[in-house]
């Protein structure tokens, strides 16, 4: 992709998903067997699912994946996040790649896929296994108070490698995809494009990410203010954006979540990355938003506000507060639920049936047969 890439074309392919297959979704709940609204907020979700897959019965979610996106970040350098700097993303992609990271476990407990991108992270190629770096555009991104995060061409390269994924994604046939992000010190980037986006001031959006405290948290406060004042300018050329005040993965994010929308392939969002991308997003394709659903609120902020703007409801309330596709990961067993009910075909888990160990503790027979 060259840097005159027309954001402009997204906004044509976005479609609306699917009014009549939602139609036929809030009919089929009526003929069900249950009282009016018995399943409360599954409905709508049963709803939306027949809308994106253009189907009513919904199909059971069969195949999702979480999908990580994983960067490094210039601002990481002043200390704002409680992580460290160097080295603390390329941990956190090998907890998810050794199966330790909490996202891993979840996923594997919901028979879910988990594919981690590695867009920008600042360690040597060689520490990750090939297909996690095949798609990465630089190591790290500038100081965005002071400088752009990456270049133009940088910002195209990175977007495109998102758009391609998205391609691929639906091309295995994937059917729900529940997005994260690895990054040190991406909620300060992630309140810049939320703050500048929204019209608001850096205190309104600036949090506690991975656990600041107070000190820092000025320190995070300033830097965010600072690179406000460059995200400003640019506000009307997403890509300019992205490249003055975001970085790699936020392309490369922002690119997946438009191209899944083209693609017809429903997203649900995580933490404050996904939602600062969704709003870049939704400011190319108006109709994008659509096509995803909030997972929760980790207390950030610049969430609440994106969440607002997007007109999205969170899924859950489990006050997660870690980024990594933890808040999604954890919607899909209610996505799961919504469609399972809805669905006409009954969903065969393919779980082998674990044999019962005999309990040592006394049964009621046992018990009353004392008395
Ligand atoms: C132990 C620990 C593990 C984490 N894993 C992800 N995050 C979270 O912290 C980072 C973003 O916050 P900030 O902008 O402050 O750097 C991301 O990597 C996010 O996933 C973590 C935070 C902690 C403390
Ligand atoms: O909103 C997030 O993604 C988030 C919040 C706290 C810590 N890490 C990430």
């Amino acid at each position: 992709m060259d840097t005159t890439v027309d954001l402009d074309m997204f906004a044509a392919q976005v479609e609306r998903p699917d009014d009549a297959a939602r139609r036929a979704a809030e009919q089929r709940w009526q003929e069900l067997e249950q009282p009016r609204g018995g399943l409360g907020r599954l409905e709508e979700l049963g709803n939306w699912l027949a809308s994106v897959q253009g189907a009513s019965p919904v199909r059971p979610v069969t195949a999702p994946k979480v999908l990580l996106f994983a960067g490094d970040h210039g601002i990481a350098e002043l200390g704002v996040s409680r992580l460290p700097a160097t080295g603390g993303t390329a941990r956190r992609v090998h907890a998810v790649l050794d199966g330790t990271a909490p996202v891993a476990r979840l996923a594997r407990r919901y028979g879910a896929g988990v594919r981690v991108v590695d867009v920008a992270v600042d360690a040597p190629l060689e520490e990750f296994p090939e297909d996690v770096t095949a798609h990465r555009v630089r190591r790290g991104s500038g100081r965005i108070d002071r400088m752009d995060a990456i270049s133009r061409e940088e910002a195209a390269a990175a977007f495109a490698v998102g758009t391609a994924l998205a391609d691929e994604e639906a091309e295995l046939g994937t059917d729900l995809v529940l997005l994260g992000d690895l990054g040190v010190g991406s909620t300060t980037v992630a309140a810049v494009l939320i703050g500048a986006l929204c019209g608001t001031d850096a205190a309104a959006v600036c949090g506690r990410g991975s656990g600041i405290d107070d000190q820092v948290w000025m320190v995070k406060c300033a830097a965010i203010r600072d690179s406000l004042r460059r995200a400003r300018p640019v506000l009307g050329d997403q890509l300019a954006l992205l490249s003055a005040t975001g970085g790699a993965d936020f392309a490369a994010i922002t690119g997946f979540l438009l191209q899944a929308a083209v693609r017809r392939l429903p997203v649900v969002l995580d933490g404050v990355v996904s939602a600062a991308c969704a709003l870049v997003a939704q400011r190319v394709a108006f109709r994008a938003p659509e096509w995803w659903r909030a997972a929760v609120l980790t207390g950030e902020p610049a969430l609440a506000k994106a969440y607002d703007r997007l007109t999205l409801t969170p899924l859950h309330e489990q006050d997660t507060r870690m980024g990594e596709g933890v808040g999604s990961a954890l919607a899909l067993p209610l996505l799961q639920a919504a469609s399972d009910t809805l669905a006409e075909e009954l969903f065969e888990p393919a779980l082998p049936s674990t044999p019962r160990r005999p309990r040592p503790l006394p049964t009621a027979a046992e018990l009353l047969g004392k008395l």
